[in-house]
């Protein structure tokens, strides 16, 4: 088959803003019937001129759009989409306060929705995975071996809030349980590794998939969120064939428990990460400070166990 004219073209880069309210819900606006993707709810952007930073492309559009001034914006997800027509690169970015009411300057409607709202809006194919990020937390803890005591755990907890446990080195549901219900009742989703009927016995919320039992499986298990390990780009691509939501992608560093194996480094992680349709956790000699830099590389948060459990 010959490429198509979208496959020939260089990607189309567009800016598009995850616009937080002060009142705690998401702004997006309605694209207009007659244009690409017309009728669907959009995250307010457009395309990056030459010559334009994204931060700069994206205030320029918010103004133009909606009326807003911004001055601040940071990364939060790249994403590569091919529609049949066209192709191209989402730069979404965090805009937390803005000048001014927004309101529709080229008559589209606007909405505000809370985060568990969004699934019931028809939005553009390629925003579904961004959908999915939103609900997904900046920090991923790896419960440790040795294991913490409760004291660590709940401390641990309170120290990173909003963030999910992967409830790593336990198998069974007696040993899994307890670890459940505590971080349930301290508001926090777990998941746990490789086998999904031991998921849904114990309650948790998802299922971490390590290397070797996601290589046994060419489809998606049904389970609530899908996290993958993934080490190189071969992996990455199997996760997303599996329709993973999230990755932990590693080694960022060396560590003391796997010295060996030299860290990837951010500009390895970049080149494995960006672009890509899953949200992507940093994961080795990676701790909560690395937070900026690895937006940068565009990861949607770290993980870890080491600076992380207190
Ligand atoms: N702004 C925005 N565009 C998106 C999103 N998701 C998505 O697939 N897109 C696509 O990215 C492209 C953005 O282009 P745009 O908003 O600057 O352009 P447009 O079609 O409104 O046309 P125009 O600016 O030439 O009037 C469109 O093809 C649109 O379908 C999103 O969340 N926000």
């Amino acid at each position: 088959m010959p490429n198509t004219a979208a496959e020939e073209l260089p990607p189309l880069d567009v800016v598009a803003a995850i616009l937080w309210q002060a009142d705690g819900r998401l702004l997006l606006s309605q694209r207009p019937a007659h244009k690409h993707q017309g009728g669907r709810w959009e995250f307010p952007g457009g395309k990056v001129e030459a010559g334009e930073s994204h931060h700069q492309a994206l205030a320029r559009e918010l103004q133009e759009e909606l009326g807003i001034a911004i001055t601040d914006s940071e990364p939060f997800m790249c994403i590569e989409h091919r529609y049949p027509e066209l192709r191209v690169r989402l730069w979404f970015r965090t805009v937390r306060s803005f000048v001014g009411v927004a309101h529709g300057r080229e008559g589209q409607p606007l909405g505000a929705y809370q985060l568990d709202e969004l699934a019931q809006l028809s939005f553009p194919a390629a925003n579904r995975p961004v959908v999915r990020a939103l609900m997904l937390p900046d920090r991923l803890l790896v419960l440790p071996s040795p294991l913490p005591s409760v004291a660590q755990l709940d401390a641990t907890l309170a120290a990173h809030p909003g963030s999910w446990v992967y409830l790593r080195g336990l198998h069974d549901a007696a040993a899994l349980s307890p670890w459940v219900s505590r971080c349930h009742a301290a508001g926090v989703r777990v998941l746990v590794a490789d086998d999904a009927a031991l998921m849904a016995a114990v309650g948790a919320d998802g299922l971490h998939l390590r290397a070797a039992a996601a290589a046994r499986l060419d489809q998606r298990p049904p389970v609530p969120w899908l996290s993958v390990a993934c080490h190189d780009a071969a992996q990455l691509d199997h996760a997303q064939v599996l329709g993973a939501d999230l990755a932990l992608l590693s080694p960022l560093r060396a560590t003391p428990t796997h010295p060996q194996q030299p860290g990837m480094g951010w500009e390895q992680f970049q080149a494995l990460a960006q672009g890509r349709p899953l949200s992507i956790y940093a994961l080795g000699g990676v701790t909560p400070e690395d937070l900026p830099q690895a937006r940068q590389a565009g990861a949607r948060g770290v993980a870890g166990i080491r600076g992380f459990w207190q």
